[in-house]
């Protein structure tokens, strides 16, 4: 694992740079003012925004998966040195490009083959797209730690359980405490929520986000995602996480031990912070973050969640118990679900419907067997059947 060296740049390739993660961790670096070389920044098909990035990072290669948008990507960096390319193939060969540090921040599914051929090369991987993890958690993790390299936790409770776990106590874990803040339809009842639009739903109350992670954490899906990444990240089963809510997103979450202690990790809801651990990881960068005024906030607050409007952690702990694809069908038919609500097809509630319904459905097929062969063709195949699936479930919720 490569740790950053005083005076030395660090090799760098961020995949997902336009979006929430990216932006936040290419305003880390100015912020930081720490020294990196930037191989690789790839978007989805936001061309403006990646070729206004290159322009100032001066990238080896700007890669846009979407290869229509590359005539005008090509016209953007005209001269600037920096080569233009398209197409998800291109994605993953930047993630392989040999960086020292690879910022995993595509949304969805569509991350796991950038993020797998970075683990491949041996890098420091800074993991924000959880679903990766989700679809091929145990894959992902073992070819990162054959290849020598690590995967270091972006979400921001993630990062908090690596912050505070003691590595020689890990017998001693009794639990690992996930917070969530609710989202922005903690106190709706459920007759107001089956009405939520995506504007809605989209305004968290704490973080500025995507818009499928902003959906998710309206759900609770998010932390439905999340047990099941910090099952695998952590090597802890889904008995042992909790989940409680904590509408301030002060406390990331927490470690509890057997001799009665519980170690937090608190901060302004800032991903920088979270991102910069990733990057400095075991040391700690200088920057100008906001420091936390605990007496600002006054108090912190926590509550149980209520399992009847939010059933998405139910269903993660489903798709955990029943193994195999479970967790990446579960994943595909949320993004399908999520995309339909975005659209309008649907309504909020239908989210977690589709869900079940689509994993229901599979296991009725038996199409959640454990995966055999390639991780990555394996964790495909479900998702493309999922895809399938739920988007015949959401056709028959469709408003
Ligand atoms: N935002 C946050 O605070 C947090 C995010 N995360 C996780 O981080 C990941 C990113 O989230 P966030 O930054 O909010 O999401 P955004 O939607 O803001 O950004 C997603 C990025 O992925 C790119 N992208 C989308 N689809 C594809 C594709 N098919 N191929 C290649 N690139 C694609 C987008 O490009 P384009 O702009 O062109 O569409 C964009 O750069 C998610 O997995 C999320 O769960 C975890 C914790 C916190
Ligand atoms: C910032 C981050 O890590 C998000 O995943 C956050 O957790 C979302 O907030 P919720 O707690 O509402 O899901
Ligand atoms: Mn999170």
């Amino acid at each position: 694992m490569t740790h950053p060296r005083p005076g030395v740049a660090r090799k760098v390739v961020v995949l997902g740079s336009t979006g929430s993660i990216g932006v936040s961790t290419l305003d880390l670096f100015e912020q930081a003012d720490v020294g990196v070389e930037i191989l690789a920044l790839t978007a989805g098909r936001n061309v403006e925004k990646l070729a206004q990035q290159a322009l100032r990072w001066k990238p080896q290669v700007a890669v846009i998966d979407d290869e229509t948008c590359l005539p005008e990507l090509r016209e953007r960096l005209a001269g600037s040195g920096v080569r233009a390319a398209a197409g998800a193939a291109a994605v993953s060969e930047a993630a392989a490009m040999g960086a020292d540090w690879v910022m995993s921040a595509i949304v969805g599914a569509a991350g796991l083959a950038p993020t797998l051929a970075a683990a491949r090369t041996g890098a420091v991987i800074a993991l924000a797209n959880k679903e990766s993890l989700v679809c091929a958690g145990p894959a992902l993790l073992a070819i990162a730690r054959e290849a020598g390299g690590s995967v270091i936790p972006v979400d921001s409770e993630h990062s908090a359980i690596f912050q505070v776990l003691q590595r020689d106590c890990i017998d001693q874990v009794s639990r690992l405490i996930l917070t969530a803040s609710g989202g922005p339809f903690r106190t709706w009842d459920k007759a107001a929520m089956a009405k939520a639009t995506p504007e809605e739903a989209v305004a968290h109350p704490n973080w500025s986000m995507g818009a499928k992670i902003s959906v998710d954490s309206a759900t609770m899906m998010n932390k439905g995602l999340e047990m099941i990444e910090a099952s695998y990240l952590f090597d802890t089963p889904q008995e042992r996480i909790d989940v409680v809510i904590h509408p301030q997103s002060v406390i990331h979450s927490l470690v509890e031990y057997a001799d009665g202690s519980t170690l937090a990790q608190l901060g302004p809801p800032d991903m920088r912070s979270p991102i910069s651990c990733a990057f400095s990881w075991p040391q700690r960068l200088s920057w100008p973050a906001k420091p936390l005024d605990l007496a600002a906030y006054g108090q912190l607050t926590f509550e149980a969640p209520d399992l009847d409007r939010f059933p998405s952690i139910a269903i993660a702990r489903e798709a955990l118990r029943l193994g195999g694809g479970a967790p990446a069908a579960m994943n595909a038919a949320n993004e399908v679900a999520v995309a339909a609500f975005l659209d309008r097809q649907i309504g909020f509630l239908d989210i977690a419907r589709a869900v079940a319904g689509t994993l229901e459905r599979m296991n009725g097929l038996g199409e959640l067997a454990d995966s055999v062969g390639d991780a990555l063709d394996s964790a495909m195949m479900t998702d493309a059947s999922a895809r399938r699936i739920a988007a015949e479930v959401v056709g028959q919720n469709r408003i």
